[in-house]
């Protein structure tokens, strides 16, 4: 398999078992592929379904039909939707990232135990690495303060940030961004760009969904834009 990723005609149906099992699209009709360290941005109007695609790839839902087949480093090509639940923990801890502004985190482990659990899980020791986890939350303009504190009640940007330095930590074959510039000013935007870089020339791919759209192009390779049930692969001018 030459590509990384090769997502054939995928589809989310949400079932709402509060509405006497009324049925809402969450995507459908999504065909794609990326390869070994493309970025690809995803475009769309609220509502669209960008989220929901992110989400299946990273398997938070479980898609209703289609393939998404990845080329695992562990498992070699691997079909996303039909992988056990073990197969899919395996590979969010060593292969695919996801970074949102939402919590992807323990309950109860402090912020810098988080990048730091995630240095020792790639292989570093003891100081060296509480060093390396505290570079990293300042590099990522995490305040000094919050440190030690529980990320549950962090601000949005706040959560962001810690993804962000826990997801450059583990440099992932594949990182999934979901708004990974939303509540964050200028000067953070663009060290949250330097690390896209330093990802991508490591060989990293990554999938992410932009509302700014001049900061998009300025760092990926391919743009899709999903309106109106169709997604369609933008071609550059
Ligand atoms: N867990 C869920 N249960 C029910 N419906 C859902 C769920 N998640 C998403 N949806 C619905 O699926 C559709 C697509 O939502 P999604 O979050 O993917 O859109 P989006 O393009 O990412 O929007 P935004 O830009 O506002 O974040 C929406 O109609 C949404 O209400």
């Amino acid at each position: 398999m030459k590509e990384l990723i090769m997502v054939d005609n995928l589809e989310k149906t949400f079932t709402l078992h509060h509405s006497q099992g009324k049925q809402i699209t969450g995507c459908k009709d999504i065909s794609f592929s990326i390869n070994h360290g493309e970025f690809m941005g995803i475009t769309g109007k609220s509502g669209a379904g960008k989220s929901t695609i992110l989400k299946s790839l990273y398997r938070t839902y479980k898609p209703t039909s289609g393939r998404m087949v990845y080329n695992s480093t562990q498992f070699g090509p691997i079909d996303l939707v039909s992988a056990s639940d073990r197969e899919i923990l395996s590979i969010r801890k060593n292969e695919i990232g996801y970074v949102s502004q939402f919590l992807n985190v323990m309950p109860r482990v402090t912020a810098i135990d988080v990048v730091l659990e995630a240095i020792i899980e790639m292989g570093s020791d003891g100081v060296k690495a509480r060093e390396q986890a505290k570079d990293m939350l300042a590099h990522f303009k995490l305040p000094e303060t919050l440190w030690d504190s529980f990320p549950r009640t962090f601000s949005g940007g706040e959560k962001l940030r810690l993804n962000l330095a826990q997801a450059m930590v583990k440099r992932p074959k594949l990182l999934l961004l979901d708004e990974p510039t939303a509540s964050l000013d200028q000067k953070s935007k663009e060290a949250v760009k330097d690390m896209m870089i330093e990802l991508k020339q490591g060989g990293t791919s990554m999938i992410g969904i932009f509302h700014d759209l001049e900061f998009m192009e300025t760092v990926v390779d391919v743009e899709y834009h999903l309106a109106d049930g169709q997604f369609k692969k933008v071609e550059k001018v």
